[in-house]
């Protein structure tokens, strides 16, 4: 596996690619890699010629300075890992080549922006559009893989792959867990062994409130959802939301044929947490 610091360096590289006509996969990532971005690497692996996985704590989008700050970074350990999965290219800039001017373009996603994540994170799908924007411009990949997990980056990613009509094809990947059912996430190793114990309610969270779907109006369960959390020391949930799992748009009442998201977003000690499970109304 080809390491990779500079832009300049990555645009050739993947000029020459192209030129001999390979297919390019691209898996974003902020490292401290898990089995949940192993997955995405290993499908890209599968379906492209080519694999290129960036490791870029992305300054930009982090609201929460304490967050930037402690985002776990282990990049041999990842190297390690890359290796494993046959990836072909690692992309791991500096914030001074990604960033070398530091100014910064402000998007505009309009209802998108404004509920869960980007009501409770203000200016991170901003930096989060910046960079996956850059990243497509430096990599030119053909797909581009994303997990499930950060559902509403999804469709952000979407819209931003709309509105600058970029010539690719994005995956959503599923969420992979642990046994428990805790959502894999770097941020899981903030967490001391208590708080570690702890995290999985978050899901236990998400399957209460889908086993009342049929039985209960929306809004109890949200009220449920939180009375389950309430008593949890260290447990504070931040929103529980039902949502269009395309459009991300909150849900008031069910309707057949909906694709449903149930998103949760809770802080366990000091590290906030997200998940969700999508239920189709047609099979529930
Ligand atoms: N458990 C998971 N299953 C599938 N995909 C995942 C999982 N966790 C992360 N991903 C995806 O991997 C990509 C890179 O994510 P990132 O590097 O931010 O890791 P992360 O585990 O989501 O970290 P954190 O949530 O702590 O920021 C994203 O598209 C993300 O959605
Ligand atoms: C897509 C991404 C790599 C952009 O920094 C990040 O938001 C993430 O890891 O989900
Ligand atoms: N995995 C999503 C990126 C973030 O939380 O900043």
């Amino acid at each position: 596996m080809q390491i990779i610091e500079q832009v300049s360096t990555i645009r050739q590289t993947v000029q020459e690619l192209r030129c001999k006509g390979k297919r390019i996969g691209l898996v974003p990532t902020m490292g401290a890699l898990h089995e949940g971005h192993l997955q995405l690497l290993r499908t890209s692996v599968q379906e492209n010629d080519i694999t290129i996985c960036s490791i870029f704590v992305n300054p930009t989008q982090f609201n929460n300075p304490d967050d930037y700050k402690l985002y776990p970074r282990m990049l041999e350990q990842d190297i390690a890992l890359l290796k494993t999965v046959g990836c072909d290219y690692l992309f791991a800039p500096t914030a001074q080549e990604v960033y070398p001017q530091q100014q910064y373009l402000q998007f505009s996603f309009g209802k998108l922006e404004a509920v869960m994540e980007g009501e409770h994170r203000p200016g991170h799908f901003n930096g989060v559009a910046t960079i996956v924007g850059k990243l497509f411009n430096f990599v030119q990949p053909h797909k581009a893989y994303f997990g499930q997990k950060d559902l509403q980056q999804v469709a952000i990613v979407r819209q931003l792959v709309h509105g600058l009509s970029f010539d690719l094809e994005l995956v959503c990947y599923p969420i992979i867990r642990e046994e428990d059912g805790l959502a894999m996430s770097s941020r899981n190793k903030r967490l001391n062994e208590k708080q570690r114990m702890l995290a999985p309610n978050l899901y236990k969270a998400l399957q209460l409130a889908q086993s009342q779907l049929q039985a209960k109006p929306l809004q109890q369960i949200k009220e449920e959802v939180a009375a389950f959390l309430e008593p949890l020391e260290e447990v504070e949930l931040e929103y529980f939301e039902f949502a269009d799992s395309y459009t991300m748009q909150p849900v008031q009442s069910l309707q057949e044929g909906q694709e449903l998201a149930l998103c949760i977003a809770a802080y366990v000690g000091p590290v906030r947490l997200i998940d969700n499970l999508i239920v189709n109304l047609n099979e529930s």
